[in-house]
C-alpha cells in the first residue's frame, strides 16, 4: 500500500498517454485508486453516465460551487464549464483511495494555488514528432484537432519547464518504461 495518500495530478500533452498509464494503475492495483470525476455544465453523449462519467449539474449550481470555493480547479471550453470538486477528492480519500487527477496546464496552477496538498507528474513526449504520430494513430481527431492539441502541446512543455512545478517529469518513450518509474515514485515510501 502506497504510504503517501496524497492526491496524483498527472498532466502532458494531449496524446502523450496518460490515459495509456492510468488504465495500467487501475488495471495493476485493484482498488487502490480512483480516477476523479469532474463536474461539467455540458449535457451527457449517450452511454455516459452521471457519477461515473461526469458530475451532470445545472449552470446554476456550477456557479454556486464556485461562489462556495468548492472547486481546487475549474475551467471552461467551448461554452461548458467543468471542475474538480474538493468534496470528490475528500471523500474518495477518505474511502482510502489514492485519487488521480488528469488534468490540463491551467489546472495544474489552480490546484497548486488551493488549499489541496498533491503530488504532481509530467508526462513528456519523446518528441513533437512522436506526440503528433500518436495522435494520428489514435484515430480519434480530426486534423484541424490535431493542430490545435499540438499547438497547445508546445505551451504545456515550455511551462512543464518551470522549475519545482512538478515532482517527477516521465518521458513515455517506451511504455513499460514509463509505467514504472511512475509506479515506483507513487510507492516511494513518504519522507520523513
Ligand atoms: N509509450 C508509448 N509508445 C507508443 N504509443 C503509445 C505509448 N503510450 C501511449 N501510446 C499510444 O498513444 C496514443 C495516445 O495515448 P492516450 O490516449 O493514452 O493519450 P492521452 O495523454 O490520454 O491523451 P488525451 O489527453 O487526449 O486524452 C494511444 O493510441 C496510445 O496507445
Amino acid at each position: 500500500m502506497a504510504t503517501d495518500r496524497r492526491p496524483v495530478v498527472i498532466s502532458g500533452p494531449s496524446g502523450v498517454g496518460k490515459g495509456t498509464l492510468f488504465n495500467l494503475l487501475l488495471e495493476r492495483h485493484p482498488d487502490a485508486f480512483c480516477l476523479s470525476v469532474s463536474h461539467t455544465t455540458r449535457t451527457p453523449r449517450s452511454g455516459e453516465e452521471d457519477g461515473k462519467d461526469y458530475h451532470f449539474v445545472q449552470m446554476q449550481d456550477f456557479e454556486d460551487l464556485i461562489a462556495k470555493d468548492g472547486f481546487v480547479e475549474h475551467a471552461e471550453f467551448s461554452g461548458n464549464r467543468y471542475g474538480t470538486s474538493k468534496m470528490t477528492i475528500e471523500e474518495q480519500t477518505k474511502k482510502g483511495r489514492i485519487v488521480l487527477l488528469d488534468i490540463e496546464m491551467e489546472g495544474v496552477k489552480q490546484i497548486k494555488n488551493s488549499s489541496i496538498a498533491a503530488r504532481y507528474v509530467f508526462i513528456a513526449p519523446p518528441s513533437v514528432q512522436q506526440l503528433e504520430q500518436r495522435l494520428r494513430g489514435r484515430g480519434t481527431e480530426t486534423e484541424a484537432s490535431i493542430q490545435k492539441r499540438l499547438a497547445q502541446a508546445n505551451k504545456e512543455l515550455e511551462y512543464s519547464q518551470t522549475p519545482g512545478v512538478h515532482d517527477l517529469i516521465i518521458v513515455n518513450d517506451d511504455l513499460e518504461t514509463a509505467y514504472k518509474e511512475l509506479d515506483a515514485f507513487i510507492y516511494k515510501p513518504l519522507e520523513q
